[in-house]
C-alpha cells in the first residue's frame, strides 16, 4: 500500500470511514423483494466480492450504491453521503455494468469521452489495456464482438481510476486470457493505486484471489460476508470412509455429502480444534480446506441453517 505522503493517494483516504455504510436497506418491486433487510460496509482500499446467484441482488444493490435506484427502506451512504442526493458523490464513482450501452461512437471517442468525465482518468493505463485487449480503436461500438465489448467497459473502469468502482459481472463473452488480463491489470494498479472496488461475478474461483472481502447475497439477504482468508475457515471438506465421516460429523452442521463405494466426501461447519484434527487423523479422515466457490455453493443452497451458523 503508498504511504500518505503519496501524492496519488487521493482525500478521502486520511479518512478512516467506510466508503460504504448500508442500513437495513431494502427495495421491493411489485411482487418481488430484490434487497431485504441489507446492512454492510466497505472499507477504503479494499477489493469486495459481491456473491450470489442469479437474481440475489448483487445489480440491485450497486444500482441503489450508485443513485440508479431508489431504496425502499433503509439508509444508504456513499463517501458519507446519500448518491441520491448528492451528485459530487457520483463524480467518485464509475460503474461498469454487464451489456453496458454506449452512444453509437467509436472505441476512440468513447475512451475520450470517458476520460473527460473522470478526473483521475490514466491515458497511459488506457492505451495499455487497449493494447492488451487488441481492441479496435477506430471500430464504432456497435460493430465489436461481445468479448470487445466489454473489452471498453473494463478499460474504462480500470484507466477511470476512480475512488470507488463498480464491475457488475463485467467480462460477458471475454474469453479466459482476457478475463486474467482483467484481473491482473486490477490487481497490478490496485496496488500502485489503492482504491476502493466492488465485485460483482460468479467466476469465483478466478476472483478468489483477487477478493479480500466477500459479502455473499442470497434472495436479497446477506447471508456471509467478512475478510476472504477468514471465511475459508469456516468450512472444511472430511472425506474417508463413510462410517468414519458419519461418526466425525455427527453433531455438527454437513452442508453437502456425497457417497460413492463406502467412500463420503462431507463440507463440515468449522472451526475445527487441534483435537478435532487428531480424531480425525486416528479415524484416517482426510480434511481440507475448502474453496471460496464451495463456501458461497454452501452458503446460497438450500440450507439456510446453515448459512445463518456461517455468519453467526
Ligand atoms: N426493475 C425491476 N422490476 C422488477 N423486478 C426486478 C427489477 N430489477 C430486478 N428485479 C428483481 O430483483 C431480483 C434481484 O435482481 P438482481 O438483478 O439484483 O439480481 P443479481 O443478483 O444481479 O442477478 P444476476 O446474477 O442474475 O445478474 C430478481 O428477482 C429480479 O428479477
Amino acid at each position: 500500500m503508498a504511504t500518505p505522503a503519496d501524492p496519488t493517494r487521493t482525500a478521502h483516504l486520511t479518512d478512516d470511514r467506510p466508503v460504504i455504510e448500508v442500513e437495513h436497506l431494502s427495495r421491493r418491486y411489485r411482487d418481488t423483494t430484490a434487497l431485504d433487510d441489507v446492512s454492510l460496509t466497505v472499507q477504503p482500499d479494499t477489493i469486495t466480492g459481491l456473491l450470489g446467484r442469479n437474481g440475489a441482488g448483487k445489480s440491485t444493490l450497486m444500482k441503489v450504491l450508485t443513485g440508479q435506484e431508489l431504496a425502499s427502506a433503509g439508509s444508504v451512504r456513499v463517501f458519507g453521503q446519500s448518491p441520491l442526493e448528492h451528485d459530487s458523490v457520483l463524480r467518485r464513482v464509475v460503474f461498469i455494468k454487464e451489456g453496458q450501452v454506449y452512444p453509437d461512437i467509436s472505441v476512440r471517442r468513447a475512451l475520450e469521452a470517458a476520460s473527460w468525465c473522470c478526473p483521475g482518468w490514466d491515458h497511459d493505463l488506457a492505451r495499455e489495456l487497449v493494447a492488451d485487449f487488441d481492441l479496435p480503436l477506430r471500430r464504432p461500438i456497435k460493430k465489436l464482438s461481445r468479448g470487445m465489448h466489454s473489452a471498453v467497459g473494463i478499460i474504462i473502469g480500470l484507466a477511470a481510476r476512480a475512488e470507488l468502482t463498480f464491475f457488475d459481472e463485467p467480462y460477458l463473452g471475454l474469453d479466459a486470457v482476457a478475463r486474467h488480463v482483467f484481473y491482473d491489470r486490477l490487481l497490478a494498479d490496485y496496488a500502485e493505486h489503492p482504491r476502493t472496488v466492488v465485485l460483482s461475478t460468479h467466476l469465483i474461483d478466478e476472483v478468489a484471489n483477487l477478493l479480500e472481502q466477500v459479502v455473499v447475497i442470497d434472495r436479497g439477504r446477506i447471508v456471509l460476508s467478512g475478510a476472504a482468508d477468514e471465511l475459508r475457515e469456516h468450512a472444511v471438506s472430511v472425506a474417508g470412509s463413510s462410517r468414519a465421516v458419519t461418526e466425525f460429523t455427527t453433531g455438527r452442521t454437513v452442508w453437502r455429502t456425497g457417497s460413492l463405494a463406502g467412500q463420503t466426501v462431507s463440507t463440515v461447519a468449522g472451526p475445527f480444534t487441534d483435537l478435532d484434527e487428531a480424531r480425525a487423523a486416528a479415524a484416517g479422515l482426510r480434511l481440507a480446506p475448502v474453496s471460496l466457490q464451495e463456501l458461497v455453493v454452501a452458503a446460497t443452497g438450500r440450507r439456510r441453517d446453515a448459512a445463518a451458523e456461517l455468519s453467526a
